[in-house]
């Protein structure tokens, strides 16, 4: 066989194998615009892209993952592994009935000219690592030793009814501080509810019990980041030859420093939830967080709002300034909405100039306040750029859980409705959602 033979075999065998890998693989130029792309990846990326325009790797996947164009732009290195199993959230699941479809992107530079992508689809794999993690959490949470514990038991509504020397050591509180408070004395302002009081009550009676990791309050005011598992006790405390009935029955509220660990957790944590470039939620975890606020909502309705925020004319801001100071500005933005909202609400960049602010235990009337006064802020404030400053503004949609909400898509939905009237009204405006 001569070499030119043996070369056109070599590429043939090539071709066969993009077309029959069991995954979605795409060649692509440095900005995105594909070469190549096999079945699997056509039929990943086809429903994401707009228009069902698959000419361009970065445009197919803009709506779930805004920040592919930047991570490139930022590769220092003429070759490498750009991002390796990056998450992409493409559609909320429903509670109960599907999981939240996920793909996973590697993305290698190849040369200065040429990226190959490989996509897979996740769902599955991140199903089961959900329950791994949970089921992990919990063996920890027995097998360590004791003795950085606080061991805290609560009555069915939450309040603390017993006490033990482990709280005092853990967190400064005495005894006369906790007994009879809500355990939300533990959590810093801002970043508890009564709704999420009650609803952590409910996971545990669910599930047997419910863990959550953050920061905590000590009694002199300063912060402690926490590992706490609240689990249902089965019998009421202090009773000894016969179980309590199940109405009885209280919590135990097992609260760990693992101040130590925290850096590292924190570190792991931003890389899969935060956005690259503006640090706020990144896509992924508004719609996880957003599920968890909707699964609660469908236990026990209470007031939840969604913001959906979009900055105006933000193609003309890169047109006349560049990508660069345009990324500025969406810094900026995102940190304006950063620094307005509570520790509960939920920040997150979900598209290119698109943000969501997820808000619960808030009806419409607060939620178009905080809109309004995010609109405003946003307005009354430039970006110092090269080149002076900018300024810009933004249209805020506003939608609010209803019965007839049937999932996390469609409160978007009607935020998203409601986001474009104000835009075909003139932009710097807040409107809500109107049948
Ligand atoms: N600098 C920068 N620009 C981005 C990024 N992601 C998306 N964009 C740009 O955002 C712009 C969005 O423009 P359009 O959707 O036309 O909307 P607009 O100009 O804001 O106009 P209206 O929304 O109608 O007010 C496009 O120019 C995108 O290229 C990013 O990460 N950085």
């Amino acid at each position: 066989m001569s070499l030119a033979d043996a070369t056109a075999e070599d590429h043939e065998a090539l071709i066969q194998f993009l077309y029959l890998a069991p995954v979605g693989l795409v060649q692509t130029r440095l900005d995105g615009e594909i070469g190549m792309i096999n079945p699997i990846s056509a039929q990943l990326l086809m429903p994401l892209a707009p228009f069902g325009d698959l000419s361009n790797l970065f445009g197919a996947l803009q709506g779930v993952a805004p920040d592919l164009r930047a991570r490139v732009d930022a590769y220092p290195a003429p070759r490498g592994v750009i991002c390796d199993g990056l998450r992409i959230q493409v559609s909320a699941g429903v509670p109960g009935r599907s999981d939240p479809q996920m793909l996973a992107l590697t993305l290698v530079k190849l040369d200065s000219n040429r990226l190959m992508a490989v996509l897979s689809d996740i769902t599955e794999q991140v199903r089961r690592e959900r329950l791994a993690r949970q089921n992990e959490a919990w063996l920890n949470a027995i097998l360590t030793g004791v003795s950085d514990y606080a061991l805290v038991s609560l009555d069915r509504d939450g309040r603390i009814d017993d006490w033990n020397d482990s709280i005092g050591r853990v967190t400064g509180f005495s005894r006369e501080q906790v007994i009879g408070a809500s355990y939300a004395l533990f959590y810093p302002p801002g970043s508890m509810t009564p709704e999420r009081v009650a609803d952590r009550l409910a996971e545990a009676d669910e599930n047997g019990w419910s863990l959550d990791d953050g920061w905590r309050l000590k009694a002199d005011g300063s912060r402690f980041w926490c590992s706490a598992m609240l689990a249902v006790l089965p019998e009421s405390a202090g009773s000894t030859d016969r179980p309590a009935p199940a109405d009885d029955a209280g919590y135990c509220l097992v609260l760990r420093d693992i101040t130590d660990k925290r850096v590292k957790a924190e570190e792991h944590r931003r890389a899969i939830s935060c956005d690259h470039l503006t640090g706020v939620a990144n896509r992924r975890t508004f719609f996880e967080l957003a599920e968890l606020e909707f699964a609660r909502w469908t236990r026990a309705p209470r007031p939840l709002s969604l913001l959906y925020v979009d900055i105006d004319h933000f193609k003309a801001v890169n047109d006349a300034r560049g990508h660069a100071v345009g990324d500025a500005v969406l810094r900026d933005v995102a940190l304006t909405l950063g620094t307005l909202f509570r520790e509960v609400d939920v920040v997150a960049r979900i598209g290119g100039e698109e943000f969501a602010v997820l808000l619960p235990s808030t009806g419409l009337e607060g939620a178009v306040t905080a809109a309004d006064a995010l609109r405003a802020a946003v307005a009354a404030r430039s970006t110092m750029a090269e080149g002076g400053p900018v300024q810009v503004t933004l249209s805020v949609g506003v939608a609010t859980m209803a019965p007839d909400v049937t999932g996390v898509d469609a409160l978007l939905r009607r935020a998203d409705e409601a986001l474009y009237a104000a835009k075909r009204a003139g932009r710097n405006r807040v409107e809500c959602w109107a049948t």
